[in-house]
């Protein structure tokens, strides 16, 4: 049986994996499919501190991979099918491994940006294909973008990418967009952005030089268009990883694992989430990796039997 059990190897997961196996605690990590989390699948990292020059992804990853290892941390391959956090110990089930038991357990397995799923899409991530504003607009200075979505977050990502690109298009399949009043009137107001709405992305599209545009099916003329732009950023929601969870763990309206404020506990003492998981607002590196660190320390507290927060003082106050 171990100590602790941390599911999940992005930056969150290896953070926690070095605070703890530093405090002597041996934690076992389970690395699910995507050993190293979403950073694997980009290249340039430019604002992770540190990193005067910037890191590729993958780099930076093996490289938090190999800190938790230098400290003993121990790895293990597979997919979590299944958790029990009924009783003490706690089990979780990995694919392939059987039931692995655990004082302790840190969720850390991220949540993954939702595509659309069409030619070009995927071999062009990292590309010019993008999920995230804030990582990768600075790469968009003086080019054009189309943003795919009708929500509150394609409004805001488009508000935010005309600080870099020449021209931002917002593209969404109908022409009622869903994003409340205020953020649509925001990007409505802001004359860098443009609307190709009744739009459904079909294909992106790449040439000799790289990506030539987004190929949309234009539903009012019923003719197929190309909006010729260098960067596709899709802002269609994350659907985070909890279903192995199977409702053992409160989440919110949007699936994300809910933690007490200010901490990293979940309503089962002794389960720990960290990272994107539990975090509907930031999904970047940094806040993954700070996360983690607090889930390590909360749950080191815990494995050392005192209380991680008590709030009780706090809100009589
Ligand atoms: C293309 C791209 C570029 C990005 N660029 C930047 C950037 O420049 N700067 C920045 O700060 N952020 C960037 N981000 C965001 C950043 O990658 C995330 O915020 C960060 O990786 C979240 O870390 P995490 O540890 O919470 O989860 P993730 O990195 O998502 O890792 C989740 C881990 O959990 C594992 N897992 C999931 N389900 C299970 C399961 N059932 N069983 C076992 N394991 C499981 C996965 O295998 C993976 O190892 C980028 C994201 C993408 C997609």
């Amino acid at each position: 049986m171990y100590k602790s059990i941390i599911i999940g190897t992005g930056p969150a997961g290896y953070t926690a994996a070095i605070y703890l196996a530093r405090a002597n605690m041996n934690p076992l990590i389970i690395e699910g499919m995507q050993p190293g989390g979403q950073l694997t699948t980009t290249t340039e990292i430019e604002n992770f501190p540190g990193f005067e020059q910037g890191i590729l992804g993958p780099e930076l990853m093996d490289n938090m991979r190999k800190q938790a290892e230098r400290f003993g941390a121990e790895f293990t391959s597979g997919w979590v099918e299944e958790v029990d956090f009924s009783k003490r110990p706690f089990k979780v089930k990995v694919e392939g491994k059987g039931i692995i038991e655990a004082e302790s357990v840190i969720i850390a397995t991220g949540a993954s940006a939702k595509y659309l799923g069409i030619p070009g899409e995927q071999d062009n991530v990292g590309r010019g294909v993008s999920t995230c504003a804030t990582c990768d607009g600075f790469f968009f200075r003086g080019k054009k973008i189309v943003v795919v979505g009708g929500g509150d977050s394609a409004m805001e990502e488009a508000s935010f990418l005309t600080r870099f690109a020449s021209s931002v298009t917002l593209v969404h399949r109908r022409d009622e967009l869903r994003a409340s009043k205020i953020m649509q009137d925001r990007a409505r107001e802001n004359e860098k952005v443009h609307w190709a709405l009744n739009r459904t992305p079909l294909e992106v599209v790449t040439g000799e030089a790289g990506l030539k545009g987004l190929k949309v099916h234009n539903n009012e003329t019923n003719q197929d268009e190309l909006i010729e732009v260098d960067g596709v950023f899709v802002a269609i929601g994350h659907t985070p990883n909890t279903g192995f969870l199977n409702g053992q763990i409160h989440t919110d309206e949007h699936g994300y694992i809910v933690v007490k404020p200010g901490t990293t506990e979940t309503n089962i003492p002794g389960v720990f989430a960290c990272g994107d998981v539990q975090d509907n607002r930031y999904r970047q590196a940094i806040t993954a990796a700070g996360t983690g660190c607090m889930a390590a320390m909360d749950c080191e507290k815990y494995l050392e039997g005192s209380a991680v927060h008590d709030w009780s003082e706090t809100l009589d106050q």
